[in-house]
């Protein structure tokens, strides 16, 4: 399984180790203080020099201001900074992958996972990498240097402290599988928090109007819960598994400096000596305890780690043939029957074929017979699994040109923060001329217009005009025009513009519109109708 962060590649790995580097200069600047408590016990104090004690206060104080830049800039705001560094990348990383899902395969993501995923596991994957790799560095680092200077003040008593390390090791996998396991439905139950979050955030105008408080406030209460006591179950687990090394860590401090004192007391150590011998000693369980945590951190966040990887690696199975049709045709499907996803039959169609003719065709039937499913369909939006063939030459095609090709009136609308202009060309170079000509059919006026995130300061023409005027730009330099319910909540006026537009704009493109309407029945070059499950052609001759 690829990784999400490679730490090969070389841009990731330089900023990886010149943050070891930089903190382990940082760390190693410690060392130095426990020589200047020795020097005042043993030596200073000993000659009774007051003027040697003016020059170790200043050099003391001086060491202490270099020390905490130091370790302010390189260590901790670098520790802050090159994690937020791969995080900010990450998100961007899965904001991609989103995009890449095919339209077809979205509708099995759940939307507080994938909300999850870019605004908190992406953080956390990165902390808990970069924690990972350059504590443990770091750490191992600091337990070897630590441990020659232990050996170099006192052999044994180092020899001693070393029989504690197992202990550690021992205390990293205690509680491995809960942590796990726990991590895991933790971060369940977080998604289907935020779905529910997100929902009542989403539905609150209509929450409020069916005076249905109560009973959102309910579910959203039980998903809390439910998290709550997930979470809690999982801080229990980590925060033992944190606490066992520093258990080990106290024990075998007192056991240590015990047999230290003994050595003060029978006159083979010096007190300056045993003090510093105690100073590098806690020094020396810091990385250990260090190493531990991000073991610990990184077992108890392995459920984080495993799906962002996973949604990395997801790779879509089903995929779509184009079957071979007739290459002038641009849709052709013969002999088919769909289904709906819960596997009701929808629609038998025997032959329903456009050739590459520019004009303007029509789709009728009643609600739920399956006319927006034929365009859903054919722009990968529907997943081709609903689609039976009923014969051994049955065919279901469209050109790759199609694809390309085709500019799609989506329902439901959707407007997006922003002004109105925005809303329909984005940050498309503007073509001033072509915009006007639009907006001017659709009686646009109000381009500067902001739109609130809800779309609530827009009425229902308003909203479909913009979104009819976005297809539009963008169907310029497109072959194919889908239309779904161009005319829904529009007023006559705009009605009749549209329809003037699309009977001029049918000798350059191929236009299907899905209708209840009869505005556009005399300028159609093609009706079909769905009856009874089966589309027929209602009317063949073209209309000039
Ligand atoms: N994504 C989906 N998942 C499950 N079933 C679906 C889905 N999309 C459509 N259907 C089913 O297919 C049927 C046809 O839906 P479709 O939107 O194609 O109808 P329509 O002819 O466009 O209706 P209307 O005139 O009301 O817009 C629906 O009744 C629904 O049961």
């Amino acid at each position: 399984m690829k990784k999400i962060l490679d730490f090969r590649e070389k841009k990731n790995l330089i900023k990886i180790i010149k943050l070891i580097i930089f903190s382990f200069i940082g760390i190693s600047l410690y060392y130095i203080l426990p020589l200047f408590t020795k020097y005042l016990i043993d030596d200073i104090i000993s000659t009774n020099s007051i003027k040697e004690l003016k020059i170790w206060l200043f050099l003391g104080s001086g060491f202490s201001v270099f020390l905490h830049l130091y370790i302010f800039y390189f260590l901790k705001y670098q520790w802050d900074k090159i994690p937020l560094y791969f995080s900010v990348k990450l998100k961007k990383i899965i904001l991609e992958k989103i995009f890449k899902i095919k339209k077809y395969n979205y509708k099995d993501f759940d939307k507080g996972q994938l909300l999850n995923y870019l605004i908190s596991d992406s953080g956390t994957y990165a902390n808990v990498m970069i924690t990972y790799l350059g504590t443990l560095t770091i750490g191992i680092l600091r337990v070897i240097t630590g441990y020659i200077i232990l050996f170099i003040i006192n052999p044994i008593l180092s020899l001693i402290s070393a029989i504690f390390i197992p202990l550690y090791v021992f205390s990293m996998g205690i509680n491995k599988k809960k942590l796990e396991q726990y991590s895991k439905l933790e971060r369940i139950k977080a998604d289907e928090f935020i779905t529910n979050a997100n929902k009542n955030i989403e539905g609150k105008i209509h929450i409020n109007l069916y005076q249905k408080e109560k009973y959102f406030e309910k579910i959203f209460e039980k998903k809390l819960e439910e998290w709550r006591n997930i979470r809690l179950k999982y801080s229990y687990w980590y925060n033992f598994g944190k606490e066992v090394p520093m258990f080990v860590n106290t024990l075998s401090s007192f056991i240590i400096m015990s047999i230290g004192a003994y050595y003060v007391i029978s006159q083979k150590m010096t007190l300056g000596s045993l003090i510093m011998f105690s100073q590098y000693l806690s020094m020396l369980f810091e990385p250990l305890s260090q190493i531990t945590q991000a073991i610990v951190e990184k077992q108890s966040n392995k459920g984080i780690l495993n799906r962002i990887n996973n949604f990395y690696n997801y790779n879509e199975e089903k995929k779509l043939v184009l079957e071979n049709g007739n290459k002038d045709n641009i849709i052709e499907i013969k002999d088919c029957t769909i289904y709906t996803e819960n596997k009701e039959k929808l629609l038998e169609i025997e032959d329903f074929i456009i050739n590459k003719s520019n004009g303007l065709y029509i789709i009728k039937g009643k609600n739920g017979s399956g006319k927006t499913t034929i365009l859903n369909l054919l722009t990968q939006i529907a997943s081709p699994e609903i689609i039976k063939k009923n014969k051994k030459n049955s065919t279901f095609y469209f050109s790759k040109e199609f694809i390309e090709s085709c500019s799609y009136l989506y329902n439901p609308v959707y407007l997006f923060e922003g002004d109105v202009k925005t809303n329909i060309i984005f940050n498309n170079t503007e073509d001033p001329q072509y915009l006007k000509e639009i907006i001017s059919m659709l009686n646009i006026n109000n381009l500067d217009k902001k739109i609130n995130f809800q779309n609530l300061n827009i009425s229902l023409g308003e909203k479909q005009k913009i979104h009819l005027a976005r297809v539009l730009y963008f169907s310029k330099d497109k072959n194919i025009l889908l239309l779904d319910e161009p005319l829904s909540n529009l007023d006559y006026k705009t009605k009749e513009n549209i329809k003037d537009y699309l009977g001029k704009l049918k000798e350059e493109k191929i236009i299907l519109v899905v209708s209840h309407e009869n505005l556009f029945d005399d300028i159609a070059n093609k009706i079909y109708n769905i009856i009874d499950n089966k589309i027929l052609e209602e009317r063949k001759e073209v209309i000039e």
